[in-house]
């Protein structure tokens, strides 16, 4: 791709993805209902779920089937069996329904949650946290009044009134309490401190990152969830509808540290989340500006960015920067100092799901809306070229 600013050219844009972060594949290999080779020789294979659960029917008990899936899993499931297996041997359905759950979900991806999900038990098993308020939500400790009280009002003026943006889709507001901000720097060093005396091998935040820390990994993933679905899901189900910002579901939490003897910058790229909230903790430091380049597709992620859709931003200690996840972006380097970020990508799985079967371009990208503008205007000319040729020339 090319890109308008030297300093800014790659190869590609990257997608910056999660490691190992226990989140279920959001797209799965193949659709549920469609078999491979294999699965078609199964008997049943060929029969579909039913779009809409048959409510009527009683399913069967699962409580003592053991593996990845929950019980009520396969409950929930039975009822969208397909009529001719719905009254089957018990043993017949699950068959049919481990087959499905297989391959929405492959047997490498299920390996890794359950590696991942090992190592976090044990880091919970082992780690002393420093801070032990950090891991419940306390909202006046951790927020400014200002923003909490926006979130009370839940109302877009209200939103809009503590917030800029710069560009859109772009919106900074001042979100933590110092006194907050200092806490979670400490506990990340303590952990940092307690995996290096421990000799421990720690997962890093993304395929993009050399430093940081994941705080979903050692303790932090309740309070983080509530994070998100009490002062994050409510504005973005109004600034982000478009892309599920009312569905936030899951999220990947994590902590960024740039400076010396740390990450210097990070390339230009798009995150694995519908919705990014990038907060500065600290400390102090010079450059490591956040630079945007207009939100794309992935039919259009290597397009051209226009000219108005650049924008550099300044992170400011407790300030937060909230952006759609496809808006493309990447720090420039942090050329003195400690910078230390918190990025909370929060995800919809109903948003994935959605976009699988959406046949129109979507409404956000910024090169679709460009491409749609550009044959509007064409269709414009054709019309009035063709008008004019009818009435033999006459200025209109
Ligand atoms: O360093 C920053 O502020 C940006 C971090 C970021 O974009 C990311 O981790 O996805
Ligand atoms: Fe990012």
């Amino acid at each position: 791709m090319a890109l308008d600013a030297p300093v800014e050219r790659r190869d590609e844009v990257q997608i910056a993805m999660g490691n190992g972060n226990g989140v279920a594949p959001s797209q799965p290999s193949r659709p549920a209902g469609r078999p491979t080779a294999a699965a078609a020789a199964a008997p049943y294979a060929d029969r579909r779920l039913r779009l809409n659960p048959n409510a009527d029917h009683k399913p069967e008990d699962y409580s003592d089937v053991r593996g990845e899936y929950a019980p009520a899993v396969y409950s929930a499931l039975e009822r969208h069996l397909p009529p001719s297996l719905i009254d089957a041997d018990r043993d017949v359905k699950l068959h049919f329904m481990r087959d499905i759950l297989a391959r929405y979900w492959p047997q490498g991806e299920r390996n890794k949650v359950q590696r991942h999900r090992e190592y976090r038990q044990r880091i919970l098993h082992l780690y002393k946290p420093l801070h032990e308020e950090l891991y419940n939500m306390h909202p006046s400790v951790f927020f400014l009044p200002t923003f909490l009280e926006a979130v009370r009002s839940n109302t877009e003026e209200c939103f809009r009134s503590i917030m800029t943006e710069p560009i859109p889709g772009v919106y900074s507001f001042a979100m933590l309490q110092p006194t907050f901000c200092e806490m979670l720097l400490e506990e990340v060093e303590n952990f940092e401190k307690w995996v290096h005396a421990m000799k421990f091998k720690i997962m890093r935040p993304n395929t993009m990152n050399k430093y940081g820390a994941v705080l979903d990994d050692f303790g932090l993933e309740a309070m983080l969830n509530q994070f998100m679905e009490q002062f994050i899901a409510p504005i973005s189900k109004v600034l982000y509808p478009e892309v599920g910002g009312g569905t936030l579901d899951s999220h990947h939490a994590f902590i960024v540290e740039y400076g010396k003897d740390r990450d210097v910058e990070l390339g230009f790229h798009v995150d694995d989340s519908e919705v990014t909230l990038n907060v500065c903790l600290g400390k102090q430091f010079f450059g490591g500006e956040l630079y945007f380049r207009g939100i794309r597709c992935e039919n259009h992620v290597n397009s051209e960015t226009q000219h108005e859709e650049m924008y550099d931003y300044t992170h400011i200690p407790g300030w937060a920067v909230l952006h759609h996840g496809r808006h493309r972006h990447g720090a420039r380097a942090t050329s003195s100092g400690l910078r230390i970020n918190l990025l909370l990508w929060c995800r919809s799985s109903v948003f994935r799901e959605m976009k699988k079967y959406q046949k129109d371009f979507p409404s956000w990208c910024g090169e679709c809306q460009r491409e749609k503008r550009e044959r509007q205007s064409q269709c414009v000319k054709a019309t009035k070229m063709a008008f004019l040729r009818g009435s033999g020339g006459a200025a209109i």
